[in-house]
């Protein structure tokens, strides 16, 4: 299969490598000219796993300019925020067969996606999969060979043949695919879990596994969990899994799926960036005030990831 992945960050590279190493024939398109000018220098990427066994990996890297193949799959892996940016540098090598699969964080990328490439031709999912970028074009594998899963779901709920092919393209990777029906159940599903963790992690400077020994994280990720399912059942979603259910996850991703790693969004707060709390916590919240509820604890949530992000100015750089 002919992959672009729009986006050579942790993510991408992540998908690009395994899908690589598959057998696909894959092609990097990175509108972030600094990690572009990082690969094009090293004409490789440096792969590690969990800190260590640093590897050089053989990558094409092109700047959305200079592509110009049309693939049979576009792999979008930028931040929420860098959705619409990088899809209109994509454009013109999206042909009328290209399909475009996102698998980020939150929810609000596939609305982005809408305005480039026809619903039946977009395949959304989710990542429980761990990765850390350490520099551009240097890449950090969280977890074992073939750790981790995804989550696939077509748009339109209808699984065709090409998604398919995907899914079997994922399973050589080691992606460790599920091909769900349930399109936006399957978005807020994984957006409870980084609601939970993603904020909690950052807000307290601790890794997963921590968090899993804390003495009450059952309750609380149940508690956020059941605020957050009372929004997505306000926008008429059925939810996957029942809050006790998706607390138990949280806690198995937790200590034995990716105790060391800290996720997205702490690498986000500690570099300087903004966050993605506003396609998270901040999601549910815009989403509770369409239906008139409330969501005090996601609200206080997003402020103070908020507080932090525009806090760091006080701080020394280290
Ligand atoms: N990392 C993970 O473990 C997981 C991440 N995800 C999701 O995958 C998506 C991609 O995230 P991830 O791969 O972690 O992040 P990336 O490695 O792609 O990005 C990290 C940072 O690199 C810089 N950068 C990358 N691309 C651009 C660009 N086009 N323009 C400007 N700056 C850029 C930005 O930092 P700066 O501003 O400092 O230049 C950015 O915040 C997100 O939605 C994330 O939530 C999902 C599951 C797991
Ligand atoms: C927690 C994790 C790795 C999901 O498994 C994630 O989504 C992130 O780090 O943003």
């Amino acid at each position: 299969m002919k992959i672009a992945v729009i986006g050579a960050g942790a993510m991408g590279l992540r998908y690009g490598i395994l899908l690589q190493e598959a057998g696909n024939d894959v092609d990097f398109v990175e509108p972030w000219k600094p990690s572009y000018d990082a690969i094009k220098k090293q004409n490789v990427v440096y792969v590690s796993r969990d800190g260590k066994n640093r590897q050089l990996i053989n990558v094409s890297v092109y700047q959305p300019n200079e592509y110009q193949t049309e693939p049979d799959l576009a792999i979008l892996f930028v931040k929420q925020m860098e959705s619409d940016h990088a899809m209109a540098a994509c454009k013109h090598f999206l042909g009328n067969n290209t399909y475009v699969l996102t698998n980020q964080n939150g929810i609000g990328s596939v609305d982005v996606i809408e305005k480039y490439v026809p619903q039946q031709h977009i395949i959304a999912g989710t990542a429980f999969v761990a990765t850390v970028l350490n520099h551009p074009g240097d890449v950090n594998f969280m977890g074992n060979k073939g750790a981790g899963h995804t989550h696939l779901v077509n748009v339109t709920e209808k699984p065709d043949d090409f998604t398919k092919q995907v899914v079997n393209e994922f399973q050589k990777a080691g992606l460790n695919p599920t091909l769900l029906t349930n399109y936006m159940g399957t978005l807020w599903d994984k957006m409870m879990l980084n609601a939970v963790i993603n904020t909690i992690c950052t807000m307290m400077d601790i890794t997963m596994g921590q968090y899993a020994t804390f003495s009450q994280a059952s309750e609380l990720s149940e508690e956020l969990i059941q605020e957050g399912t009372k929004v997505a059942e306000g926008d008429g979603v059925k939810m996957l899994k029942t809050p006790e259910e998706m607390a138990a996850v949280i806690q198995r991703e937790s200590s034995s799926v990716n105790p060391l790693h800290r996720p997205s969004m702490y690498q986000d707060m500690v570099n300087n960036r903004p966050t993605e709390v506003e396609y998270i916590n901040g999601y549910i919240l815009k989403r509770a005030k369409v239906h008139g509820l409330d969501a005090p604890k996601h609200e206080l949530l997003v402020k103070l990831v908020h507080l932090t992000e525009e806090m760091r100015r006080y701080k020394q750089p280290q």
